[in-house]
């Protein structure tokens, strides 16, 4: 039993050693994390619904998730060929379709949800 809870310990651990290093080595990870930081403070300020909350967390983890695996994709990519290959190149074009998919996919949550709270803001002010 200690040994089954010392495994799911470690597995975490090293988890979270995998998203530190994502965030500090990669560039777009920071834009994302920026972005996060912009959506829960418009929805905080807009009032979204929990129903709203709920699309906006999802988007944000399926941005996340994707930037990880196209990060870990990557990496694996520049170790088994550090040269020039046609399906190395393949790989990483894929991994980086996965990311673009998921961020116009929460761009567009994310506009369905706020266009009609700044378009009531502009009309009460303007
Ligand atoms: N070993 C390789 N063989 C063939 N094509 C490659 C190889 N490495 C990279 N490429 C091509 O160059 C593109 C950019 O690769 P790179 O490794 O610079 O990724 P990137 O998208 O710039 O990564 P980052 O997220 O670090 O900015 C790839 O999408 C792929 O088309």
């Amino acid at each position: 039993m200690r040994t089954y809870f010392k495994k799911r310990y470690n597995s975490f651990k090293f988890a979270f050693r995998g998203l530190n290093s994502a965030i500090r080595s990669e560039p777009h990870m920071r834009l994302h994390a920026l972005s996060t930081v912009g959506v829960v403070v418009a929805g905080f300020l807009c009032g979204v619904t929990k129903i709203e909350w709920c699309l906006l967390l999802g988007s944000i983890g399926l941005v996340f998730t994707a930037e990880i695996m196209n990060t870990a994709l990557e990496t694996l990519t520049n170790l088994v060929s550090p040269e020039w290959h046609q399906l190395a190149g393949k790989t990483k074009d894929l991994a980086a379709g996965a990311v673009l998919a998921a961020s116009v996919t929460a761009a567009v949550i994310g506009a369905i949800i706020f266009l009609p709270y700044l378009l009531a803001f502009v009309k009460l002010y303007f």
